[in-house]
């Protein structure tokens, strides 16, 4: 969510992997890869080895295209995903030096998780590296009902369209500490005592009841009483673990964390993943054999491949008309048509161009 320390969790996660030490003493903490994808920022902490801000001037976007500030942020990231076989090419050149590529994104939900390109930058990279998702939650800002219900509901949403490893990172655990919004998490009942208590709504005393007095039933505690019993079983299971990207507290847990969910990674979403894989190729080859199958149709193809002719306009390709052999011989195709036809195969996906190729050969 915009704002609630992304950047600033980035530029702790790079501290915290070039210092030496912490829980996992067996292993050599290794710089990390960082990529930021966020073309908005006007500063980033930390020095990335990729940024879109390199490739893509936000500015000069919004101002050619005539653009406001969330449509230029998509716009330069929909120019940025065009060149993203380059990013990850260089990503996996790296891969042996790095244990881990930490990717920064735009803050606006619909501009990375729900937009195309997005998906599209998660899915390579996802496919190439085990890939684990972050959602970075501003725990003090989290202390209402239904702001942490709306944070559950993002979570949710993207969990569900990753469908990666998924860790809630609950942030600025110096200003307030998290123990609220994970009790909330894994028993509703508590939830719905500090719904019916009013919560906090202090805190976002114009969301919580509209200016209602604590704990009155109004429109927004339903709302939120009905959505906790629906999403609960969706959302007590994830991990969740509070840190503080000011002070570094809490680092160690999250890299337990990430060690677990990679782990889940390789058991649980590679396998799905091959899967997919298999299921899209053979679809594809379907959609391949289909579409040769309709270039065939069009074409009348003796099995020797030495006769070839169009079909004459209207002419359905099953029938068969007593002068069919004349006409094939008449309309026998010239060198002139081969290349179209050869383009249109090809198209089609199923064609063979090799020196043995009956394509190939004189007609
Ligand atoms: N107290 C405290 N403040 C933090 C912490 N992490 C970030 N902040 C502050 O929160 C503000 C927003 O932090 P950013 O890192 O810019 O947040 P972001 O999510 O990258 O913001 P967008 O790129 O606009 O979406 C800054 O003023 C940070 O200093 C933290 O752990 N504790």
């Amino acid at each position: 969510m915009a704002g609630s320390g992304k950047t600033t969790f980035v530029q702790r996660l790079n501290s915290y992997l070039h210092t030496p030490g912490g829980k996992e003493p067996e292993r050599q903490r290794r710089a990390p890869y960082l990529v930021n994808l966020d073309p908005a920022v006007s500063h980033t902490p930390y020095e990335a080895n990729v940024d879109i801000r390199d490739t893509v001037d936000y500015n000069e976007v919004m101002r050619q295209y005539n653009l406001g500030p969330n449509g230029g942020i998509l716009t330069a990231l929909n120019l940025f995903t065009t060149k993203f076989d380059q990013v990850l090419g260089l990503m996996e050149r790296r891969a042996d030096e790095v244990d881990y590529i930490v990717l920064d994104t735009p803050g606006q939900i619909e501009i990375f998780t729900w937009s195309a390109s997005g998906a599209i930058i998660t899915d390579a990279v996802a496919a190439s590296f085990p890939t684990i998702v972050a959602y970075i939650i501003d725990t003090p800002r989290t202390t209402a009902p239904a702001t942490f219900m709306s944070n559950m509901l993002y979570a949710c949403s993207i969990l569900y369209k990753t469908r990666l490893p998924f860790l809630l990172v609950f942030n600025k655990t110096d200003v307030r500490d998290c123990g609220f919004a994970v009790e909330w998490m894994r028993d509703f009942e508590k939830f719905q005592e500090a719904l019916a208590s009013g919560g906090a709504q202090e805190e976002d005393s114009g969301i919580g009841g509209y200016g209602q007095g604590r704990g009155e039933p109004t429109y927004m505690n339903s709302l939120m009483n009905s959505m906790s019993l629906v999403l609960d079983e969706f959302y007590k299971h994830l991990t969740a673990v509070g840190v503080s990207s000011l002070t570094g507290a809490g680092m160690d847990d999250f890299f337990v964390a990430v060690s677990q969910a990679r782990a889940e990674y390789m058991r649980d979403y590679l396998p799905e993943l091959a899967r997919l894989q298999t299921e899209k190729e053979k679809k594809e080859t379907e959609r391949r054999e289909g579409e040769m199958q309709k270039v065939m149709a069009d074409l009348k193809l003796d099995p020797e491949g030495k006769g070839m002719r169009w079909r004459e306009e209207g002419e359905l390709p099953e029938e068969e008309d007593e002068d069919e052999d004349e006409e094939e011989e008449e309309e026998e195709i010239d060198m002139s048509r081969r290349g179209d036809i050869m383009n249109r195969a090809k198209a089609a996906g199923g064609l063979k161009t090799g020196p043995t190729s009956k394509w190939a050969r004189p007609g």
